[in-house]
């Protein structure tokens, strides 16, 4: 058996060595061998520790132990001793152990031995050649050796460790073809590999050295792995046929610039700690993943943009400054660890989240965890959903306008159930729905007024102020967001658009609906208001026809109208995926028939015939019409209708149902109480008269028998037998609803007041009466169903004078898309 080939009978010692100087030699190679693995890098101590102290105690006990067992004492029992002594003879033993030390470094000459090689051997193993049992290993590190000839004899070897030592020749490596990896890290070489190349060397560890220099390893193309850290390189040279080098550092070097690293499959580069000013000669470093260039002085992040298997970027102790350079790393797809500690750029205040957001894909930057919340709250800020935007905006409102002196608004009715109507037109710009709303208005003038939004954007050709939009400037604008004036606000083309508090509160002072146009992004902040409208999509299917309509109009620019018609897609997707989101759907294609569907649509709603309808407004196109509708009415028989109607009906229950059914607590019985009756009094002390207008003015056209369910007035007071859980509280306001001298206080009812419904509904009790006691869980659910529809639709007292404007039908038969 053999490990050296000139000194066989030595490969495997028979006996133990016994002279002192060799003993102690080894037990000092094993001590230091021991210190170095304490004091490694990934060694970690529990905080609070005193080290020094504790390494000499035991450092000093395992030098006794060692000694010990290498003459053949009986360890055990010291063991146990040393081990109680210990924590006493604290003091001594590392007085003790530094000199033995001390005696150690003394007799040590630098020359490496057999005895010391013998001992250091170590993982028994089959030879290169596969013919015979030798020693693979060799560690002899920190044994400060200065000679290592003697080391040409072991050519066996494929793992030599000879760090830690005063190393200047390596040359006898070139004797151990089998070398795989050699470890002669600090040492005092200054030359760089001068030895004669193993053919399987494949990692070399040199760092902690006095080269300055690297020459051509093109002889040394099996390394997978080269450590030249804490050396004097100033530049990489040498390298261009190690076509297996996957991880290469040149950590506390001299180089000022990258280069010399070709094609070669490097996944690992470490240039911490030297001077390098730019990331360049990485462009082909296709396979690169982890990069460290901290403490050097780059100020820009280009250089590593194409490297889409990067995943961690340490560039720690830079001079990078701006929040912009963090671009050049934004697309790589596998970047998860970020290190940009101690760079200008950590001094910019939103420096955290903006960098989370543009690499949402990090785990960790500087040294930190992140945290879904940090990526939640980053995205919030940068890129915020539609909802959080919609959100804010309603925020920024009522927070506004909560901090203005508060007054009753004129849109306020006075139940829950009976919310001021609205009409909304939403859709993409200039899909004419702004026309559309002109043209309802016109033509029920009697019920609906355009509401003009207010905008920073300056008026087209022949646009009206006050009447498309009421044109002001971006100071006043901010003024009146400030003042809490808006309802909400939306920014669309660098222009702000606002619909105003006075806006909606002008109309309904005299008595009519708004009809307002918007995108959905206005919609959406209005959805979280108090108001309940009704929304209509109003969307062009034919995207060619409408960028047409676009172009021609002459008023965009072709990256608007892009915008314009992307956004049509956009208005589909979100009726398709939230159904229920618009009430209704118009296709904008042809603007008459467009008109057509809607104003057929609002006369439903309003419940006027083709006879009342004639008596309102005329509009252009209100021959055609009327004729389209004849035909419209003829195809459609009551049912048909009622069935809408009742659909339409079912909806606003089912939303209002939770509601209504929701039992309330007594503190909640009273606040209502308490609202209500602040409402009432509100109205008692100041309703004008024109209030009792709402919603009518001019001839008002009868309503249709068929949609009288829609409207009801004071005569009739729901009798309703609720739950008993939800019963009272609604008794006792319908109780206080008629004794509340709101009659009194009201005009008596107009002579063309709408005729009020008379539900065939009798009251529960009655007909309990009649029925004994038979009536079905089933039948009182039935009947609870109608009672609390007729209490939904049932208007306020005062609306015997005014009808309320009804929940508009769903989309389901108007939907023309
Ligand atoms: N307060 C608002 N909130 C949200 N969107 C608004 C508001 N006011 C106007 N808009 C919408 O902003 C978009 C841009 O307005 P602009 O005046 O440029 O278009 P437009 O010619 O009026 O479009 P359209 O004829 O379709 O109404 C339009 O779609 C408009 O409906």
């Amino acid at each position: 058996m053999a490990t050296s080939g000139s000194h066989p009978e030595r490969l495997v010692p028979s006996s133990l060595p016994t002279d002192s100087s060799s003993l102690r030699f080894v037990a000092q190679s094993k001590l230091l061998n021991l210190e170095k693995s304490l004091m490694a890098p990934g060694t970690s101590f529990p905080m609070g520790q005193n080290l020094r102290g504790a390494f000499h105690r035991s450092s000093s006990f395992l030098l006794q132990q060692l000694v010990h067992q290498e003459l053949g004492e009986d360890t055990e029992e010291y063991e146990e001793e040393d081990f109680e002594d210990l924590g006493e003879e604290e003091e001594e033993s590392s007085e003790s152990s530094e000199s033995e030390m001390v005696n150690l470094e003394e007799h040590s000459d630098g020359i490496l031995r057999e005895e010391a090689v013998a001992e250091a051997l170590h993982q028994l193993g089959r030879s290169g050649s596969g013919t015979e049992q030798v020693y693979l290993n060799l560690t002899l590190s920190g044994c400060e050796l200065i000679d290592i000839s003697i080391l040409c004899g072991y050519i066996h070897l494929q793992k030599l460790d000879l760090s830690v030592n005063n190393i200047e020749d390596l040359s006898c490596v070139g004797n151990m073809p089998y070398l795989l990896e050699l470890n002669a890290s600090h040492n005092k070489l200054t030359t760089f590999f001068n030895f004669k190349p193993p053919k399987n060397l494949r990692k070399v560890d040199f760092s902690y050295n006095q080269i300055s220099e690297m020459s051509d390893l093109s002889a040394y193309q099996a390394l997978t792995k080269l450590i030249l850290d804490c050396n004097q390189i100033k530049e990489i040279t040498g390298l261009e046929q190690c076509n297996n080098l996957t991880h290469l550092s040149l950590a506390q070097n001299k180089i000022t610039e990258i280069n010399g690293l070709y094609t070669l499959p490097i996944k690992i580069l470490c240039l911490s700690n030297n001077q390098i000013e730019k990331i360049t000669g990485l462009e082909e470093l296709r396979v690169l993943q982890n990069v460290d260039l901290s403490h050097n002085q780059i100020s820009s992040l280009q250089g590593l943009e194409n490297h889409d298997l990067l995943e961690i970027i340490n560039l720690e102790d830079n001079k990078i400054s701006e929040l912009s350079e963090i671009e050049y790393i934004e697309q790589l797809p596998l970047l998860r660890v970020l290190n940009l500690l101690k760079n200008p750029l950590q001094e910019k205040p939103e420096y955290w989240q903006f960098v989370i957001f543009m690499l949402l894909r990090l785990t960790e930057l500087d040294q930190k965890k992140i945290k879904v919340e940090d990526k939640v709250s980053a995205v919030n800020k940068y890129d915020p959903p539609p909802e959080v935007v919609a959100t804010q905006d309603h925020l920024t409102h009522v927070v506004n306008s909560v901090m203005q002196p508060q007054r009753i608004f004129d849109s306020t009715l006075p139940s829950l159930d009976a919310p001021y109507p609205m009409l909304i037109l939403a859709g993409p710009q200039a899909c004419g729905k702004r026309e559309l709303a002109h043209r309802l208005c016109r033509q029920f003038s009697t019920y609906f007024r355009y509401g003009p939004c207010h905008t920073t954007r300056p008026p087209y050709f022949g646009e009206g102020d006050r009447v498309d939009y009421h044109f002001i400037s971006q100071e006043v604008f901010d003024e009146m967001l400030s003042m809490g004036k808006f309802i909400l606000t939306f920014n669309y083309g660098n222009h702000n658009y606002g619909l105003s508090r006075d806006t909606v509160e002008g109309i309904a002072r005299d008595g009519l609906a708004s009809c307002i146009h918007m995108e959905i992004e206005g919609m959406r902040s209005l959805k979280y208001s108090y108001f309940e409208p009704r929304y209509i999509l109003v969307v062009p299917m034919n995207k060619k026809k409408y960028e047409g309509h676009l172009r021609r109009k002459g008023l965009f620019s072709r990256s608007e109208i892009e915008f314009a018609v992307s956004r049509v897609d956009h208005y589909i997707k979100v009726n398709q995926e939230m159904p229920g989101y618009f009430d209704a759907v118009i296709n904008a294609d042809d603007l008459d028939a467009a008109y057509h569907n809607l104003s057929q649509l609002v006369r439903e709603y309003l419940g006027l015939t083709e006879e009342t309808s004639k008596t309102l407004a005329p509009t252009t196109d209100i021959k055609v019409l009327h004729q389209k509708l004849e035909d419209y009415s003829g195809r459609r028989d009551t049912s048909d209708s009622f069935e809408l109607l009742e659909s339409t009906d079912r909806n606003y229950f089912t939303k209002l149902w939770p509601k209504i059914s929701a039992k309330k607590s007594s503190v909640e019985v009273q606040s209502v109480e308490r609202r209500y009756q602040t409402a009432r009094q509100s109205l008692m002390e100041r309703t004008p008269l024109d209030h009792t207008l709402l919603f009518q003015r001019g001839s008002v056209p009868i309503p249709t028998a068929s949609n009288l369910h829609y409207f009801t007035g004071l005569e009739q007071t729901a009798s309703f037998d609720l739950y008993e859980d939800v019963k009272l509280p609604f008794q006792k306001l319908l109780e206080k609803r008629d004794s509340v001298a709101i009659r009194s206080s009201l005009p008596s009812p107009s002579p063309r007041k709408m005729t009020l419904h008379t539900a065939e509904d009798t009251h529960p009790r009655s007909r309990a009466a009649s029925q004994d006691q038979t009536s079905t869980l089933k039948d009182k659910y039935a009947w609870h169903t109608r009672e609390i529809k007729k209490l939904i639709t049932t208007s306020h007292p005062s609306s015997n004078t005014k009808p309320t404007l009804p929940p508009i039908p769903q989309g389901r038969k108007w939907a023309s898309a």
